[in-house]
């Protein structure tokens, strides 16, 4: 067992362990937990009350939550100078499940993100983020009772990865160097990658603040295995679930080898591991098993116009496997049909070691920080996720429940309360009393 420096390991609790591919959980599992920068530190206190009120009612008190801080993100660097704790990282490997607040992440400069951290170190190759419709959520669409989607987004690879070089430094101009010796039709590509490309355009148009050298790099690495991972787990959730189809999401018509390539891959996933076979001369194809009767499609679509369609004709779409930044922008972009960014949750997870991370799909939102206004839904709403990942399922349908009841009875966050005619808006605090209210 590692030794926490910080860290304080609840003397009661027990630790969920792996067995076979299949969770052990004890009745007090020790749950590691990072409360979040801005409107975290709300939501948190929130979310926990309600957590702990379900699990005490479904399980007559049997059962219990060790919740075990950890620290990331400003509470982190405030106590120890690292903005992620040496403890996080260990407690989440020790301990397999775990569930956090949004932690922030500075624009162009700055430290790069925790959240996107903690998923490569545990390797939590599955962002899955589910966009379901709860009755009476206020909607910008007619039908929001349409989009029941489930997303697969990888988050392991892709832009992601962070390996980028800033316009000007030595490892940028290294790269250029490297284009310009080894490819250079490639290089020739890289519209204002000589000196003499940007002074020639500078002289052209007689306007801008630099005429030198100044070219950001970024590399891409999408990997055979890193796509199959993650098309696996969409497609057997989808059997598991008797879904009618996995749509693959790329812009491979552009990026051929990445993009590309988790398309491509993908396909041959359906084929060689579940026994796919093509419709219509193919690509997609078809899987006996998923909806009962009709089986489970596995087809493609190009990103941008997914984007449109899943406004347009959401019936279309069901599981949904993508890339990183694709599976980002569908995320936030599905969301809003469904009542907004308020009541997104997510998990990150790896289906072999056991490890996850629940999480929302929404940010720090600092202009709310402190204030004790927003939805802690999407918190809540993860923490279901988790709890049905730990297989305590009568916790998670309580939750729901008194999720549905206070929607019900209109009494909701400023969010949905902009949104509904009659309703009474509550506070963050307020709504998890009004939550724990209704769970009888
Ligand atoms: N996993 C993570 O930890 C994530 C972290 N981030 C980080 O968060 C920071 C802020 O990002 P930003 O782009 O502003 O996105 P945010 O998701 O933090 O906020 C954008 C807007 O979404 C709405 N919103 C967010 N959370 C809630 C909530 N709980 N209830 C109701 N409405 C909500 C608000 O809308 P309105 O103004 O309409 O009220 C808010 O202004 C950045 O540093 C970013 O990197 C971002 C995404 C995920
Ligand atoms: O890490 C961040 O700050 C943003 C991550 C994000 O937007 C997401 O995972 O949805
Ligand atoms: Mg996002």
């Amino acid at each position: 067992m590692p030794t926490f420096k910080d860290a304080k390991v609840p003397a009661n609790g027990q630790k969920i362990t792996i067995v076979d591919g299949k969770l052990n959980v004890p009745d007090q599992p020790i749950i590691p937990f990072i409360e979040g920068d801005g409107t975290g530190r709300d939501i948190w206190k929130a979310s926990v009350r309600v957590i702990d009120a379900a699990v005490a009612k479904a399980f007559g008190g049997k059962k219990k939550i060790a919740w075990m801080e950890v620290l990331a993100g400003q509470k982190s660097f405030d106590l120890n100078g690292t903005w992620l704790h040496d403890d996080t990282v260990p407690a989440f490997q020790e301990y397999l499940v775990g569930i956090k607040g949004p932690l922030t992440t500075p624009v162009g400069g700055g430290i790069r993100s925790l959240n996107v951290a903690l998923r490569q170190m545990l390797d939590l190759y599955v962002c899955l983020r589910p966009v379901q419709y709860f009755k009476g959520v206020p909607s910008p669409v007619k039908h929001p009772e349409k989009v029941n989607m489930v997303i697969f987004r990888e988050n392991t690879e892709d832009i992601y990865a962070g390996i980028e070089y800033a316009a000007g430094t030595p490892e940028a101009k290294g790269l250029l160097d490297y284009l310009e010796k080894t490819d250079a039709k490639s290089f020739g590509k890289v519209r204002f990658g000589s000196t003499a490309k940007a002074e020639a355009w500078h002289k052209q148009l007689g306007h801008g603040s630099d005429q030198t050298l100044q070219v950001g790099i970024g590399i891409k690495p999408v990997s055979k295995q890193g796509s199959q991972r993650l098309i696996y787990s969409a497609i057997e959730y989808a059997i598991k679930h008797k879904r009618k189809s996995v749509t693959l999401v790329h812009k491979g018509n552009i990026m051929k080898f990445t993009e590309g390539g988790f398309r491509d891959w993908g396909y041959e996933l359906a084929k060689q591991v579940f026994r796919a076979v093509e419709i219509d001369g193919g690509p997609w194809c078809k899987i006996p098993e998923g909806k009962p009767g009709a089986g489970l499609v596995i087809k493609d679509a190009i990103a941008d116009i997914t984007l449109q369609q899943i406004l347009t004709r959401p019936e279309d779409f069901d599981v949904i496997a993508t890339l990183n930044l694709n599976g980002d922008y569908l995320s936030d972009a599905l969301a809003a049909q469904v009542g907004g960014i308020g009541i997104a949750p997510g998990g990150n997870i790896n289906y072999v070691t056991g490890h996850a991370i629940f999480e929302a799909t929404h940010g720090t939102a600092p202009k709310y920080a402190d204030q004790d206004v927003v939805n802690p839904g999407s918190v809540i709403l993860s923490a279901v996720m988790m709890l049905e990942h730990l297989g305590w399922q009568t916790a998670a349908d309580l939750i729901l429940k008194s999720l549905e009841a206070a929607i019900a009875a209109k009494t909701v966050t400023y969010d949905f309360e902009r949104q509904m005619q009659g309703a009474k808006k509550v506070k963050c605090s307020e709504f998890a009393d009004e939550m724990i209210k209704h769970m009888g």
